[in-house]
Formats: C-alpha cells, sequence, structure tokens
C-alpha cells in the first residue's frame, strides 16, 4: 500500500512558521528556508530524505508512472527520496538501482551504483549490474564506493569481485528469461528510467543550461538501451533555448511526451521535467541521433 502522500494532502494541515530575520550566512540561509518551506518540512515528517519526492508524487499521480513489481533505474538517485517512492509504489516485487556521482548509502529496498554517469564505463557497470539475475531488494545491497579505473565508478560490495563493465553488453550469457533485445546492444529489461541529475548549478544561466543537457541526452540514451517497449522516462532539465531539440528527440520515441513544472520545484528555479510515456518499439538511440551515442 501507498505510503507517500502527495502535496495536496498534506497542504491541509500546514500550520505557519513563525518568520525570523534572515541571518547573513549562506547556510543560516538556507536551514531558515527549509525550516519554511512546507515541502521540507513535510519530507522531514513523513520520514523522506528530501523535499524533491514531492515531485515525483505530483507527477505519477498525474501520469501513473509506477506499478508493481517493475524494474526502475534512478539517475542522480542521493539522498534518495525519488528512490523511496519508488520501492513504495512498485512494492514488494520491485527493483530499484539508483546511481549517483556522490557517495550515498541508498534506502533500504534499493540497489546502488556510485559513479559519474557521464563515464561509459559507469553506464556499462549499470547494464552489467541489470543482466544480474539476482537484482532485488537483498538488504545487502549497499552502495560501497570502489576505486577503480581512475575511481569514476564504484558498485556494491557483493558485485565486487568481478563485474562485467568491459564485457560486450550484447552478449546473450546470463541474460534474463524475459528480455527483449535492442537492435544494438540494448537489452531492455528496464520499466521506467528516472533522471532527477543536475550538478551544482553555477549562476551562469547558459552554463547550467548546457551542462543539465549533456545530462539529459546521455540519459535518454541509456533509456533507450534499457527500457522496455512501453516504458517511461522522466528528466529533469534546465531550461533553455536546447530544450525543444531535446523535445523533438524524445518524441520520435515515446507515445506521450509533457512538461511539468511540479509545484514543489521552486518558481525561481529554470528546472522543469519531461515525462515521456510509452517507448515506441524498434525506435533506437542511433535514429534519434544519428550514431551509437554512449555519453
Ligand atoms: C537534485 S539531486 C537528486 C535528488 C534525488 N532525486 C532525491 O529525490 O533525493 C541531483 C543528483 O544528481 C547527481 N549527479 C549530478 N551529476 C551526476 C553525474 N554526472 N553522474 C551521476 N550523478 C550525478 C548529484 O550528485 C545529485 O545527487
Amino acid at each position: 500500500m501507498e505510503r507517500f502522500r502527495g502535496f495536496r494532502v498534506f497542504c491541509k494541515s500546514l500550520t505557519p512558521l513563525a518568520i525570523r530575520r534572515a541571518s547573513s550566512g549562506g547556510s543560516e540561509r538556507w536551514t531558515l528556508r527549509q525550516r519554511r518551506d512546507p515541502y521540507s518540512r513535510e519530507a522531514t515528517r513523513q520520514n523522506l530524505k528530501s523535499r524533491a519526492a514531492f515531485k515525483l508524487l505530483e507527477i505519477d499521480d498525474k501520469y501513473h508512472i509506477f506499478q508493481q513489481g517493475q524494474t526502475v533505474v534512478d539517475l542522480g538517485y542521493a539522498p534518495g527520496s525519488w528512490t523511496q517512492i519508488a520501492v513504495d509504489r512498485t512494492g514488494r516485487n520491485g527493483h530499484i538501482l539508483g546511481i549517483d556521482i556522490l557517495p550515498c548509502a541508498p534506502p533500504p529496498g534499493v540497489s546502488a551504483i556510485q559513479g559519474n554517469f557521464l563515464h561509459i564505463k559507469t553506464q556499462r557497470a549499470i547494464k552489467a549490474f541489470l543482466l544480474e539475475q539476482s537484482l532485488g531488494r537483498q538488504n545487502d545491497h549497499v552502495a560501497v564506493p570502489v576505486s577503480r579505473n581512475n575511481g569514476s565508478y564504484g558498485v556494491f560490495a557483493r558485485q565486487r569481485q568481478q563485474l562485467a563493465c568491459d564485457q560486450n553488453f550484447g552478449d546473450d550469457a546470463g541474460q534474463p528469461a524475459n528480455y527483449e533485445k535492442g537492435q544494438n546492444n540494448g537489452v531492455l529489461v528496464v520499466d521506467v528510467v528516472l533522471s532527477d541529475m543536475m550538478a551544482n548549478t553555477s549562476g551562469n544561466s547558459f552554463r547550467d543550461h548546457a551542462m543539465s543537457m549533456d545530462l539529459c541526452h546521455s540519459a535518454i540514451a541509456f533509456a533507450l538501451d534499457t527500457l522496455k517497449t512501453g516504458g517511461h522516462f522522466v528528466c529533469k532539465f534546465y531550461s533553455g533555448p536546447e530544450d525543444v531539440d531535446l523535445e523533438l528527440r524524445l518524441r520520435e520515441a515515446f507515445e506521450v511526451v509533457k512538461r511539468e513544472k511540479p509545484r514543489a520545484s521552486r518558481s525561481e528555479s529554470r528546472e522543469q521535467y519531461f515525462v515521456s510515456k510509452s517507448r515506441k518499439r524498434g525506435v533506437t538511440k542511433q535514429d534519434l541521433y544519428g550514431y551509437d551515442y554512449d555519453n
């Protein structure tokens, strides 16, 4: 049963906070903003890792992304509130894998890989993990940073012995029984790819936009290598001149593509989300990009 509630439900019970004088310190200003923010307070009350949870809750309430038993990959999962929602909404038989460049202990029921998603070795590690028969909710799935290949990725303790990072992902060995095979080297085993990835913003809006577009295109290419036909893709982006191109590519690959600005997304932020539903059959990343886009 779903545990976490969206904004509309909890806002009825909000009590106003006393307004305090803002202090000059950045961290104090941040603390004060968090305390005043109803989403942050409600996240604490519901034991959610961050207020970002309410963005995904609103998206899921509107678009019905999650179902019981799905396999979900959450790119940029730390500190983990989206993975908490995914665990809750996919139920006992769901499989949730989080990826983040930062070391972060994943919430219960979540597997995790630490690495830079833009690095091809990290993406291979994710794909290799997705092919593991043992993917599941075991408690020993704890993220451990493993310094290899100039420290660009890490995987869990359980997988440490020999992860098939360098093997050809298209090799059929060890694949689960119910997978679809993509045109190139994709094996389509994932129901939902989420991406809330964003590096620290620089304050330069074009630079932040460009950085976000890199992450989004890389996430789309990955999604097309791993999503089942009919699978869904939710992706944060920082708006700017290039997002129309992103949207056009998504429309080639998904039946429905919508822009969303959830209420929990701060009005002063340029962040928005593309919600892309129902991956079309047979459309590959080569169709979208015209070359083998890896990262
Ligand atoms: C806004 S936070 C995600 C919050 C998360 N959805 C939640 O609900 O807790 C963005 C995350 O993206 C991660 N990130 C940014 N660039 C990344 C990259 N190249 N590879 C992996 N993770 C990245 C950051 O480390 C950060 O944890």
